[in-house]
């Protein structure tokens, strides 16, 4: 068992939804102490014990110094967005040390912004233009024990006490066991993996996924071609995952069928809720403009689509997407083609 003092506080970096959501779950067994960027929010937390509409374990206390943070805690759990994924490593990095471990529970990709501006025709992408969390962390910081949080972890359904599973990616077994002696408890199951790239990859392709079974529902279309959609995605995730050096099963465990059934399938998902409102006829400025919180499944499918140029991979579910979100291509138009693709191998991966 590695050598984490109990009586020592475990760190979270983002008062988000989820970070909140870890933050009580973590609570039932050790002290934690909550990283946000906005000092009225920590003082707010620490009157009332309340954020975001949830009372907060008492064994919670929110902090805006990243130093104290760091100084304080051996076990970090970064749980921000990837758009600012590497700017918080960079604030982050210069106080920790090679003793820290991180555990991230972000599910999306880093990627320089000009990847983002570039039309679907500019520069081709390679996989060194894309990072995982994983990456980024140990690109920033001197700290080499990483790992990723990933599964079907909505945060409202954790935060309401629901039970459910999650997984821990990495290659070190300290790091695996001493995310399930904090996380761990009878609302909350911790299963274990090397395969941390797998991990990570399962986390973010998955939402793209879950934008088309919400376009689908918002379409008012049923459980046969949502099913459909799941199953032909699961197996576009595998290709990402494949040529991107992870192995099948990551997406046949927690990270994978069981995030993607989660957030594929219900209003609480973002992603889900993006491609609803996609599928009800709204337009992508709209949607942007009104939901407050960021569905990662949009820059994942930029990246996606772009890497999987790079690798020639045939995916026409994540090509369509990229067409209907940032083209305006008719849905109709892509269920079709999908629907009459020229493909009829069913499984066609080991
Ligand atoms: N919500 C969910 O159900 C789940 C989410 N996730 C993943 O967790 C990640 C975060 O999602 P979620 O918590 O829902 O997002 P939210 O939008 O609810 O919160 C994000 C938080 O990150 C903080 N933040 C942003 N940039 C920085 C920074 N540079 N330094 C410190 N804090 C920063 C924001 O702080 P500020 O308020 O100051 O901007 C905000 O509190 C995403 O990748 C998501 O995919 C994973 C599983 C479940
Ligand atoms: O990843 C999630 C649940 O596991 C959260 O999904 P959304 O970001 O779509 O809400």
């Amino acid at each position: 068992m590695p050598s984490i003092a109990v009586e020592q506080p475990v760190g979270i970096i983002g008062a988000g939804s989820f970070g909140t959501a870890i933050a009580n779950l973590l609570a039932y067994n050790v002290d934690v102490l909550l990283y946000s960027r906005q000092a009225p929010l920590v003082q707010q937390i620490n009157e009332t014990h309340r954020h975001l509409d949830v009372d907060l374990s008492p064994r919670v206390r929110a902090t805006n110094d990243l130093q104290e943070l760091a100084q304080s805690c051996t076990l970090l759990f970064p749980v921000v967005p990837s758009n600012s994924f590497r700017k918080m490593m960079h604030s982050l990095g210069p106080h920790l040390r090679p003793y820290h471990i991180l555990i991230h529970g972000t599910k999306g990709f880093d990627a320089p912004e000009q990847l983002f501006q570039d039309t679907d025709d500019g520069k081709p992408v390679s996989r060194s233009d894309v990072s995982t969390m994983s990456e980024v962390i140990l690109q920033e910081s001197v700290v080499r024990r990483v790992g990723c949080l990933s599964g079907p972890n909505l945060a409202s359904e954790i935060m309401e006490g629901q039970p459910t599973a999650t997984v821990i990616g990495s290659a070190y077994d300290e790091v695996i066991s001493i995310g399930k002696q904090v996380l761990s408890s009878e609302h909350f199951h911790v299963f274990g993996t090397y395969d941390l790239l797998g991990a990570e990859l399962a986390g973010a392709l998955k939402n793209i996924i879950a934008i088309g079974s919400g376009v689908l529902k918002g379409k008012g279309l049923g459980k046969n071609i949502q099913a459909m959609l799941i199953t032909r995605g699961l197996t576009e995730m595998v290709y990402f995952g494949n040529a991107m050096g992870s192995q099948s099963s990551a997406f046949f465990g927690t990270a994978g069928i069981g995030d993607l059934v989660a957030t594929a399938t219900s209003k609480d998902s973002r992603n889900f809720t993006f491609g609803y409102r996609l599928g009800q006829g709204e337009a992508i400025e709209d949607i942007e403009a009104t939901m407050p919180e960021l569905a990662e499944g949009v820059r994942t499918l930029q990246i996606a689509r772009k890497l999987a140029r790079h690798y020639k991979l045939r995916v026409p579910i994540t090509d369509m997407l990229y067409k209907i979100v940032f083209e305006n291509f008719d849905i109709d138009r892509a269920i079709h083609f999908l629907i009459t693709y020229p493909y009829d191998v069913d499984v066609d991966f080991i």
